[in-house]
């Protein structure tokens, strides 16, 4: 693809820091910026070798300095957008920036629209879609964690995999239909039979791939960790405990805590996303009657719950209903205040646990805590998690098509079953081949595309 304009933008974070970029890309960059350009070198940029750096000065019109800066000249093909691209580094406060972005315009430069950078790269054919997502998910990463699962994907992992998913399938089609196109080659047997088990191989290994899709988001997005239990057993107090700050609001006062306090929690470069809930009673009260609703849907949505359960006072009711509200859940349950007389102790609990972990904690005097953090990372362990290793699936648009992939490979096998005719399951193969495409953004929709790269921010 080639764009017959040149697109510019800030690149750097907004505000003030010691430099800031201005990146411009397209087929005019090296010209506009030499017209801005005064460097101490005889030679213009053009006529300079490239990947070079440059010092000099930024000039406006009646020649005056707008800005004394280091130009980085990179000519195409090699480059991030696959055009020339030019990157001009100031100082980084916001005013030289954009009367440096401003002169670079008024030399004939567009300004970019949010991710047009990454956009070209992608366009152009350097990245697919599945790298694009990663760079949007390095930005973004929560922990280490997150950010090596998103470099994994931008060195390919995904893509690659998906490549050799693609192979395969295009062996089977091109024998399927050397077959359709001359069937007196055809022999007694239908031949489809023959695929069946190396389709059934593959379609395994798709449903391998989208059982990471839900590790891969948590991981992405941070694991769900619901904190309930009634009122007043000390979930503000684990949240704040956690944290190692004050973020929420802790009395003694039973239906403290209302609304759902959210907070990230970095637990040896594991991502948690921390849900502090309204404690679950019976309750007239209108705003705590909502709260408690919420509470609920904190439930159903966690990955992980934190059930916790105030050791001093005795089980009642409604606490043993919240517990058998958990069955399909995975909890930790947290016995809190062991610094008071217990009245609650392990082995009474136990019999209403079911086997998950019991965690004795004081969130007021910080004891237990370090082996509650334990029990919440054995939790990814035991979600069999992978690290770094495999291709994963990490957000919903990946997960779709995978998944319209798989629904045509099912289809393929029950045609296969009952003995339909070998066009049929070309049909279907094609199909998934296709869907296999959209992973990494073959053949999509320009509405997708366009939707995807509006999520991405200015001068990406
Ligand atoms: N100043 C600056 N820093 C940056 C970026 C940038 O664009 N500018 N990046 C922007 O995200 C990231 C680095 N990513 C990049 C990815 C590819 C290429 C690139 O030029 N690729 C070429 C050439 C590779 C080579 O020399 O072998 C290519 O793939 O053909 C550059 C940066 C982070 N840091
Ligand atoms: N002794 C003791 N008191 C605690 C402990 N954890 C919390 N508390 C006290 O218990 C009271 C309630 O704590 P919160 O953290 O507000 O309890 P909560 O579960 O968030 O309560 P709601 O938001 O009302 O549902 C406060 O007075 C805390 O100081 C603990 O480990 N030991
Ligand atoms: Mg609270």
């Amino acid at each position: 693809m080639i764009y017959n304009d040149t697109i510019a933008a800030i690149s750097t974070a907004p505000g003030v820091g010691g430099i800031g970029i201005i990146r411009v890309s397209g087929m005019d960059a090296i010209q506009i910026v030499d017209e801005v350009f005064k460097g101490v070198s005889k030679k213009t940029l053009q006529e300079s070798p490239s990947h070079t750096i440059h010092y000099g000065h930024i000039v406006n019109k009646e020649g005056k300095v707008i800005d004394e800066v280091l130009v980085m000249l990179m000519k195409a093909p090699k480059t991030f957008t696959r055009e020339d691209v030019v990157e001009i580094n100031c100082h980084g406060g916001p005013v030289p920036l954009e009367a440096v972005l401003m002169e670079v315009i008024r030399k004939g430069a567009r300004l970019a629209d949010s991710g047009e950078f990454t956009k070209r790269a992608f366009l152009n054919g350097r990245i697919d879609l599945a790298q694009v997502e990663a760079i949007m998910d390095i930005i973004e990463a929560k922990t280490e964690v997150s950010l090596s699962q998103a470099v994994n994907q931008l060195e390919g992992k995904l893509s690659k995999q998906i490549k050799e998913y693609q192979d395969t399938l295009i062996q089977i089609i091109a024998r399927i239909e050397v077959s359709i196109d001359y069937p007196e080659y055809d022999e007694d047997e239908p031949l489809a039979n023959d695929f069946v088990d190396e389709i059934k191989a593959l379609n395994d290994q798709l449903k391998k791939l989208l059982a990471t899709a839900d590790t891969g988001k948590m991981i992405r997005e941070g694991i769900k960790t619901a904190i309930v239990g009634q009122p007043n057993v000390g979930k503000s107090s684990l949240l704040n405990a956690l944290l190692e700050e004050n973020k929420a609001i802790v009395t003694d006062i039973p239906g403290t805590t209302r609304d759902v306090v959210e907070a990230y929690l970095n637990i040896d470069g594991m991502p948690f996303v921390l849900l502090d809930t309204a404690g679950i009673r019976e309750t007239e009260d209108i705003v705590e009657k909502i709260g408690v609703e919420r509470s609920k849907e904190s439930i159903e949505k966690a990955d992980l719950v934190l059930m916790l359960i105030d050791s001093s006072r005795a089980l009642d009711e409604e606490e043993l209903n919240i517990i058998n509200e958990l069955t399909n859940k995975t909890v930790i349950f947290v016995l809190n205040k062991i610094d008071l007389h217990s009245v609650i102790t392990q082995e009474i609990l136990e019999q209403y646990t079911k086997g998950q972990p019991i965690i004795q904690i004081s969130a007021m005097k910080q004891n237990g805590l370090d082996t509650l953090r334990q029990a919440m990372k054995q939790f990814i362990v035991k979600q069999g998690i992978s690290i770094g290793q495999e291709a994963t699936i990490s957000n919903q648009r990946q997960k779709q098509s995978l998944v319209k992939a798989i629904e045509s490979l099912d289809k393929v096998e029950d045609t296969i079953d009952i003995g339909m005719p070998e066009d049929c399951i070309a049909i279907d193969l094609h199909d998934a081949y296709g869907h296999l495409g959209n992973i990494v953004g073959e053949a999509l929709k320009d509405e997708i595309i366009g939707e995807l790269f509006s999520r991405f921010c200015l001068g990406k």
